[in-house]
């Protein structure tokens, strides 16, 4: 593999990618909980043939203390046991030198790299000598920060340390406004480091980008559009109870009906089940488009009522401008054509107005009304 930069060194064949013309599936839950999960889950997904390695979260980097941190080298014992019993390869993510050692010691197939690791060269340089010697594939997720540099820094830092199976995931980034996502596609990014480095194998993590179960199709589909060689979607045997990132999981028959609704080869029409589970996700997106127009139409009631009440003009013109300045940005990060957003602002706004005019108006006749009794 060439990888478009001199400084990295790739091995001919990775072990990473599945190797067919299908996009690689990693799949399994956020955090390994107990044997019991770890093999129902494993055992579900074995069924499903476009699933190549399975994946669990050993030890969890959490922002805050006292959340659940990871099962620790007990998880690696049942990802030991997933491995043996099904034959599906193993992936595990690392964070310093006693992961890796760890994780080597229990037979783990591939490792990964964290966002919140790969942010860190001092880090990144701790797991590279670890593994100085062993031959290992490491895929490297983006840092948490869009900084192209620091994920190709950490690929660097590792094959100067002999790891030529290499391969990057992308897991969305942290940016001032992430809405609706989790961690923010940044898709530009995503191209930007594909073709900075063709060869090194990319995959996308959409339960990160996404954060609920909801957009991971979108996010999916987006992501294999741009050309990224696989997925890792987190599968739990029964998400709604998962210890960690219980939202963004589904279970291996969510995957199965999420990975057949994707149309994998954007030359090729799409079947009749992939149209059919896209126009289950229209109905399911429509059905949440009209019940958040209803939370804010019931919002700017009680706005309404204030006004009243305080004799303010329904229409509040420097506010209104904010909002669409504010709103027009925010439609330029996601893609969408600012004319399409602007003019559903104003079909919102307008219908605003006339929720709060007809409280102007109920009111006054009540108490014309009540004036005339
Ligand atoms: O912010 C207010 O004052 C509102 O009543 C909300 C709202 C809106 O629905 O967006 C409605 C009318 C104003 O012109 C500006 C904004």
């Amino acid at each position: 593999m060439s990888s478009n930069n001199p400084n990295l060194q790739l091995a001919t064949k990775t072990k990473i990618l599945n190797g067919g013309p299908l996009p690689t599936v990693i799949a399994g839950p956020c955090s390994a909980e107990s044997e019991e999960q770890m093999l129902q889950t494993a055992r579900e997904l074995k069924k499903d043939h476009r699933v190549s390695v399975f994946r669990a979260g050993i030890w969890k980097p959490r922002t805050r203390p006292g959340m659940f941190e990871g099962i620790g080298t007990v998880g690696l014992e049942w990802l030991n046991t997933v491995k043996q019993e099904t034959g599906l390869l193993t992936t595990c993510e690392v964070a310093n030198a006693n992961h890796v050692e760890e994780s080597l010691k229990y037979g783990v197939d591939i490792l990964w790299i964290g966002a919140r690791t790969t942010v860190n060269p001092f880090s990144v340089q701790e797991i590279a000598d670890a593994l100085r010697g062993v031959d290992i594939p490491v895929m490297v997720k983006n840092p948490v920060n869009p900084d192209i540099q620091l994920w190709v820094g950490a690929l660097e830092r590792l094959n100067q340390a002999g790891i030529t199976d290499l391969g990057l995931i992308h897991r969305g980034f942290s940016t001032p406004n992430n809405k609706p996502y989790r961690n923010h596609p940044k898709w530009e990014t995503i191209k930007q480091i594909k073709a900075l480095l063709p060869g090194v194998p990319l995959l996308c993590d959409p339960s990160h980008v996404a954060g609920r179960r909801d957009l991971l199709q979108t996010v999916s589909q987006q992501a294999l559009h741009l050309g990224v060689d696989g997925l890792m979607i987190e599968t739990h045997n029964n998400p709604d109870v998962a210890w960690s990132d219980a939202s963004q999981q589904v279970t291996p028959a969510g995957l199965d009906t999420l990975l057949t609704s994707l149309d994998l080869d954007t030359e090729h029409v799409a079947s009749p089940e992939q149209l059919q589970e896209l126009r289950n996700l229209i109905d399911k997106l429509d059905t949440d488009l009209i019940n958040v127009l209803f939370l804010r139409s019931d919002v700017s009631k009680r706005i309404g009522e204030y006004k009243k009440a305080n004799k303010l003009d329904i229409f509040q013109a420097d506010r209104w401008n904010q909002m669409v300045e504010n709103r027009m940005r925010v439609a330029s990060e996601t893609g969408l054509e600012e004319s399409f957003v602007r003019a559903i602002f104003d079909a919102i706004h307008q219908h605003s107005m006339g929720v709060q005019n007809e409280i102007l108006a109920t009111n006054t006749t009540k108490s014309k009304a009540e004036s005339l009794s």
